[in-house]
């Protein structure tokens, strides 16, 4: 049953400008530090209680490649004003159902890969780095070094050579984890990264590129001991021929050195300590334990070396729950051949996702509909209104589910029971569409610094625009932002989000001025978000203090907000809202989502592909149009309405760093890129 208040206040009387402590509902007199306090204090206690309870069961899942199918396809570019046609090859996945590892046999992996990181010399306290995709590989060498006290520090695979030279370079890391086809990067720094005696790779002898083991063992210094360069095989194979005992660190050193992704600067590390993760699954268990358990099927596909997919993860492995890894290029059917997209091959149960892919999904789900024509559309619209009208559960919710969307929920595999949405801000039309077709979407919220979650909403609570209540590891207090008007005198409080409590890190790594900005010497985190307490106790995140933009009125208006109730757009795959001091309305920048797009060139009657229609002022003044109706509806003020927009042509990505590893605006790039083009539109 929902709980009246999601969150009670505590502790002392608030001082000035600020709100008084607030604690989760479920455990107000004391915050949770683990999922068994006592037998439970360090990360690799959690593998061990893994093993010791389901020894037997499915663990982890994986899909062997059998073939890569290259296809060509023309795409049409506007170069110097001319429309001209490249070809581009796109290569498919053929995989193999998913095969599986037991507990039992993740463990022997993970004592075998301990083992040998102390044969070749990587000490208790040392840093191992781990730059690779998700994989059940990347939790083995995590594990592993947890269990000799070995701090592991994670980089994106999606980095180039400069942050990955940092990420080794700053922790002074003695080894490193890859993957075959990134030791090209690698090789491409090892001769600036002198700590480096290791490196481990998996993947097909195929992925690696030509000559990159050769640059990898003889591009040292002199004086410089030569790498040592071994593939994951041969590293098991090792350790298995010289077993070392586990070393258990203590719960206060650091186990993770966790960068973010840098999407209000350069990324900082942080030191998330075993006490602290140990902390997060402790929480995650006694909040929501009920849909956290054994029988479920996670799909893992985010990267793990962001904090939402590594703790969602680590409170799967406790419970004994299947995790069966995928990849975003293999999620759906249309992206593989010969054989089922992930999602439909492994059936998961739970999914989690960004904003960026829930959106991708509902747009996906609307132009199929569109496309299907006007009579199946109607239909759709119907199902709609009456699950929206009846509810979930009800009569009408239930036959809505069972004629409308049994064809959408069987698009990822038919069995999805909750989905988890994190990292940052989703729209309320979102979350509400998806709710209503695919599946019940929870929101939660947290930070790096906060060793993730730090409010989840119980499903039991479900409701759209808040974050939920905080997690029991966690205190939450709201600290006013005077200059734009957040007070928590205001009739509902409203404040800078401050944290506190035994899974918030404590800074961080050799960055001592930052830390001291963002913790107090009480130990709350400063964490830059501006929240507010709904009437139940539930919090929502209302804006980030560092894009909060005053207009030339004076008025201050919440990029991250705008963009997330603009977002719904279906006109847009990916959209900045971008702002100037000296305008008094702000503007939109977007690539567009290609075939709704399409679809509304045709109507007015412009032809040409992508390159075509984003130069067209008829299809710009179209999507302004769409988008200043969507923000009316979603009540924005006059001053919030765009004045323009600007249509792009290239996708956004890490790789060309218009969004960060973590999928996020890098607002930076993206203006400093589109900088001609805003400049010509915006006032
Ligand atoms: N549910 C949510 N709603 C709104 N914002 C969210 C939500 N979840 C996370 N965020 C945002 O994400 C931030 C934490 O992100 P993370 O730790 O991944 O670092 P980053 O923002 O990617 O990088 P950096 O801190 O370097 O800028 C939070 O401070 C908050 O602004």
């Amino acid at each position: 049953m929902a709980p009246k208040q999601g969150s009670v206040e505590v502790g002392p009387p608030a001082q000035p400008g600020q709100g008084r402590a607030r604690r989760s509902f479920v455990s107000p007199d004391e915050l949770v530090t683990s999922p068994q306090p006592g037998s439970i204090s360090v990360l690799a206690h959690i593998l061990d209680h893994a093993v010791d309870e389901f020894a037997d069961v499915q663990a982890l899942g994986w899909r062997d490649t059998i073939d890569v199918i290259k296809e060509d396809k023309d795409v049409k570019k506007i170069v110097g004003g001319k429309e001209v046609t490249e070809k581009k090859t796109w290569s498919y996945f053929h995989l193999s159902d998913y095969k599986w590892w037991t507990y039992a046999q993740f463990k022997e992996n993970v004592d075998a890969v301990g083992s040998a990181l102390r044969h070749v010399g990587c000490e208790p306290n040392s840093v191992f780095n781990i730059y690779s995709a998700t994989s059940r590989h990347w939790q083995v060498m995590a594990n592993a070094c947890a269990q000799q006290g070995i701090t592991f520090a994670t980089a994106y695979d999606s980095l180039g050579e400069q942050g990955l030279q940092h990420s080794i370079n700053e922790p002074s890391a003695y080894g490193i984890f890859t993957n075959a086809n990134l030791l090209h990067t690698l090789a491409g720094v090892v001769a600036k990264t002198p700590s480096l005696r290791i490196v481990v790779y998996d993947g097909p002898a195929s992925d690696v590129p030509p000559g990159a083991l050769d640059t990898l063992k003889s591009t040292r210094k002199e004086g410089e001991d030569p790498l040592q360069v071994y593939t994951f095989d041969d590293f098991v194979k090792m350790g298995k021929e010289h077993p070392s005992e586990p070393h258990l660190p203590g719960p206060e050193d650091v186990a993770c050195l966790m960068y973010t992704s840098g999407s209000t600067g350069p990324p900082k590390g942080v030191q998330i300590t075993n006490a602290n993760i140990v902390a997060t699954i402790g929480a995650v268990q006694k909040l929501i334990g009920h849909i956290v358990c054994k029988g479920e099927t996670y799909l893992a596909y985010l990267p793990l070396a962001h904090i939402m997919e590594f703790a969602v993860e680590m409170c799967f492995m406790y419970v004994g729950a299947r995790m069966g890894y995928g990849s975003v290029k293999t999620l759906t059917d249309a992206s593989v051949r010969n054989c089922l997209g992930d999602l439909r091959a492994l059936q998961p149960t739970i999914l989690v996702g960004v904003p960026a892919v829930w959106e991708t999904i509902r747009k996906g789900i609307v132009s199929k509909v569109k496309a299907s024509g006007a009579v199946k559309s109607k239909v759709f619209d119907l199902g709609m209104a009456a699950k929206r009208f009846g509810g979930r559960g009800s009569f009408l919710g239930n036959l809505a589910d069972k004629v409308v969307f049994e064809a959408v929920k069987q698009g990822t595999g038919g069995k999805l029971k909750y989905a988890l949405s994190g990292g940052a801000p989703i729209s309320k039309e979102t979350q509400e569409f998806l709710s209503i077709a695919l599946v019940l979407i929870i929101q939660g919220y947290g930070m790096t610094e906060s060793t993730a979650m730090c409010c989840l909403l119980p499903p039991e609570m479900h409701q759209y625009q808040t974050v939920g209540v905080p997690v029991p590891s966690c205190e939450v207090k709201l600290v006013d932002v005077e200059e734009a008007g957040y007070k928590s005198s205001n009739s509902t409080p409203e404040g800078e989000i401050w944290i506190r409590g035994p899974s918030v890190t404590k800074g961080y790594y050799k960055q001592d001025d930052l830390t001291k900005e963002a913790w107090t010497d009480d130990g709350w985190f400063m964490t830059g978000d501006v929240g507010r307490w709904n009437k139940d106790g539930t919090l929502s995140v209302i804006d980030r203090k560092k894009n909060l933009v005053k207009l030339s009125g004076g008025e201050y208006i919440a990029l991250e907000r705008l963009e997330s109730l603009y977002g719904s757009c279906e006109y847009a795959a990916r959209i900045m809202v971008h702002a100037d001091s000296n305008a008094s309305r702000p503007m939109a920048v977007i690539f567009p989502h290609e075939q709704n797009l399409k679809q509304l060139a045709k109507e007015l009657g412009v032809s040409g592909d992508i390159g075509t229609m984003v130069h067209d002022d008829k299809v710009r003044d179209a999507v302004l149009k769409n988008l200043n109706a969507v923000g009316k509806k979603a009540g924005l003020k006059p001053l919030e309405q765009l004045s323009s927009v600007v249509l792009t042509d290239e996708e956004w990505t890490p790789q060309n760093g218009l969004l960060t590893a973590a999928q996020k605006l890098n607002r930076k790039k993206i203006a400093q890129t589109y900088k001609q083009e805003i400049d010509a539109v915006y006032p």
